[in-house]
């Protein structure tokens, strides 16, 4: 019997039930080879399904991520889990709010240091305390975040900083259904190596002093490294994007363009139009373009672009080559 179980272990079922069938002598050892055979096949196809399921989650879409990028060359599955690990593990802290550029903690102590005379006449304010935490003032890299009112600005940095590998999006930065929510610049420590603003959108409900806090902040703050105009994926690239990006260009400041909630959209080929005739692929700067959802769908079940968008923030604050 030992030799049969050897001889023929490998053998189909099929096969194995034809020698039971032809012998008529239905013992235990035959038995158990039958039953133990079946197990096999059946975890055989249940590994097979799960190998084949991250491939129909991905929607066509991702994959313009290399097409638009192609001057860049992909970055290394290295490089990538090297900057997914930093930003899955790193600690966030949200640090200060600024309604207009003084009140950025440094700017603000800048102006302190620049302009203040010494007044020794004046008498000391008593009771309110203005000092300013001094792990807001140390000198990290910034990337903003900007772009019209409600293009998913907030949700994009709370998509940063959660694990790529969780459905469910953190609460960082507040998000709203109400277009023109953030009203200030809001400043996010990312592990004490870079720093991540969110700004006030620009366009519907949103109001001049905010549009000219960011347009500052642009042109004067030295830690500034890049911006990431966001373009909602789902809309035409109306005319004061096109303003942002001319002014931007003009001004010599850094820019990559990243387009939101591209789970929403439907026609890919139109998409694709779009981008061809927005003059993007053709700026002399080479802004990348990434493409991206903050939120989940059954159509997009994952959060695709994220892993590229945190590589490229990584390097532009000259964390990774
Ligand atoms: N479908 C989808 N919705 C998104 C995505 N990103 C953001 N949203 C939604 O868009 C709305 C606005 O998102 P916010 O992140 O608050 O946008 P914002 O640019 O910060 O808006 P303001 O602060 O008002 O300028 C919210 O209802 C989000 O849930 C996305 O990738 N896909
Ligand atoms: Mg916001």
């Amino acid at each position: 019997m030992r030799q049969v179980h050897k001889r023929y272990v490998h053998h189909s079922t099929a096969f194995i039930q034809s020698i039971v069938v032809n012998t008529k002598t239905r013992t235990a050892g035959t038995q158990e080879l039958l039953e133990r055979y079946k197990i096999k096949q059946s975890k055989a196809v249940s590994r097979k399904r799960v190998d084949s399921w991250p491939k129909k989650e991905v929607p066509a879409w991702p994959r313009l991520n290399d097409d638009f990028n192609t001057c860049y060359g992909k970055p290394s599955d290295s490089d990538l889990n090297k900057t997914n690990h930093f930003f899955n593990k790193a600690k966030v802290k949200f640090e200060w709010s600024a309604a207009s550029f003084d009140d950025i903690p440094s700017q603000k102590l800048k102006n302190l240091t620049t302009f203040r005379e010494p007044d020794c006449n004046t008498p000391k304010k008593q009771g309110r305390d203005t000092s300013i935490p001094p792990a807001w003032l140390n000198t990290l890299p910034e990337v903003i975040f900007l772009g019209g009112t409600n293009v998913g600005k907030s949700s994009i940095l709370n998509s940063i900083t959660t694990s790529i590998l969780s459905k469910e999006v953190g609460s960082l930065a507040r998000v709203s259904k109400t277009t023109g929510f953030t009203k200030t610049l809001n400043s996010y420590n990312v592990g004490n190596k870079l720093r991540m603003i969110d700004s006030p959108g620009y366009g519907f409900n949103s109001s001049k002093g905010q549009g000219s806090v960011t347009l500052q902040y642009l042109l004067e703050r030295e830690e500034l490294v890049r911006c990431f105009l966001l373009l909602a994926g789902d809309k035409d690239i109306n005319d004061t994007d096109n303003m942002m990006i001319q002014y931007m260009h003009e001004h010599g400041v850094p820019f990559e363009v990243v387009f939101t909630k591209m789970d929403k959209v439907k026609d890919l080929n139109s998409f694709k139009r779009k981008i061809e005739s927005s003059g993007l692929t053709e700026m002399p700067t080479l802004p990348r373009i990434i493409l991206t959802n903050s939120l989940t769908s059954s159509t997009s079940p994952r959060r695709f672009g994220i892993d590229l968008l945190r590589y490229t923030i990584f390097q532009s604050c000259g964390l990774i080559l």
